[in-house]
C-alpha cells in the first residue's frame, strides 16, 4: 500500500508524512525534492506551475511508487496531489493500492503558519492559487480526511491509525493478499 499525505502548500504534508514514515518505519519520499529546478525557480518567484510543469513530476513520483510496490514495500508519500488528475497519475504507480490523507484546513489558518515558517522556497503568496486549484478528495477516492487544526502530534496520531487500520483490512482479506 502506498499513502500520500496531500493538501495546499504549509497544511503540514512534510512534517506529517515524515514523522508518520519513521513511527512506521516505512520508506518515505518527499514530492520537493522531485521538483526540477525550473518548477521549483518558478515557485520561489511567486508563479504558481501549470499542469504541464506539474504532469512530468507526479510521473516520477509514480515511478518511485511503482518501484517500492514491485519490491513489495508499503510507503508514505507527502505530495500536494490538489487535483484528481494528479491523483490519477499516482494511482497509476500501484492500481488499487494508492490512498491519501488528506490535510484540511482554513486558507486563514494554513497561511499564517506559512508566514511563520522560515527557510522555504515556497511564498506565503501562492497559497491563494493551490486552494483555488484544490479538487477534495471525491466519494469514490480511497483515504481520509484529517483537519489541520490540532497539534502536529494528534495529527500524526489519527495519520498511523488510519494507516495500521488499512493494513489490518487488508490482511484480514482473501488469503492474506495485502499484507505486505
Ligand atoms: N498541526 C500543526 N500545528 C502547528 N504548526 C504546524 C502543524 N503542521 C505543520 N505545522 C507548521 O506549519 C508549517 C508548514 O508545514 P509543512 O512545511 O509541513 O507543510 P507542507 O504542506 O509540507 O508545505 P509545502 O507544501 O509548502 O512544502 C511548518 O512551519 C510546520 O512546522
Ligand atoms: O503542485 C504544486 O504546486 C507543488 O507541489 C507545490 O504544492 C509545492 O511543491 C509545495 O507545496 C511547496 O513545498
Amino acid at each position: 500500500m502506498h499513502f500520500v499525505v496531500m493538501g495546499v502548500s504549509g497544511s503540514g504534508k512534510s512534517t506529517v508524512a515524515l514523522r508518520v514514515a519513521e513511527r512506521l518505519g516505512l520508506p518515505h519520499a518527499e514530492a520537493d525534492a522531485f521538483h526540477p529546478e525550473s518548477n521549483i525557480a518558478k515557485m520561489s518567484s511567486g508563479v504558481p506551475l501549470t499542469d504541464e510543469d506539474r504532469m512530468p513530476w507526479l510521473r516520477s513520483l509514480a515511478q518511485w511508487i511503482e518501484e517500492h510496490e514491485r519490491r513489495g514495500e508499503t510507503t508514505v508519500v507527502a505530495c500536494s496531489a490538489l487535483k484528481r488528475s494528479y491523483r490519477d497519475v499516482l494511482r497509476s504507480g500501484a492500481p488499487g493500492r494508492v490512498e491519501f490523507i488528506h490535510l484540511d484546513g482554513s486558507t486563514e489558518l494554513i497561511g499564517r503558519r506559512l508566514r511563520e515558517r522560515a527557510g522555504h522556497f515556497m511564498p506565503a503568496g501562492l497559497l491563494a492559487s493551490q486552494a483555488a486549484t484544490l479538487e477534495p478528495l471525491e466519494q469514490d477516492e480511497a483515504g481520509i480526511v484529517i483537519d489541520v487544526e490540532p497539534s502536529p502530534e494528534e495529527i500524526i496520531d489519527l495519520a498511523v491509525r488510519f494507516i495500521d487500520g488499512r493494513i489490518a483490512d487488508l490482511s484480514d482479506g482473501p488469503a492474506g493478499s495485502a499484507l505486505r
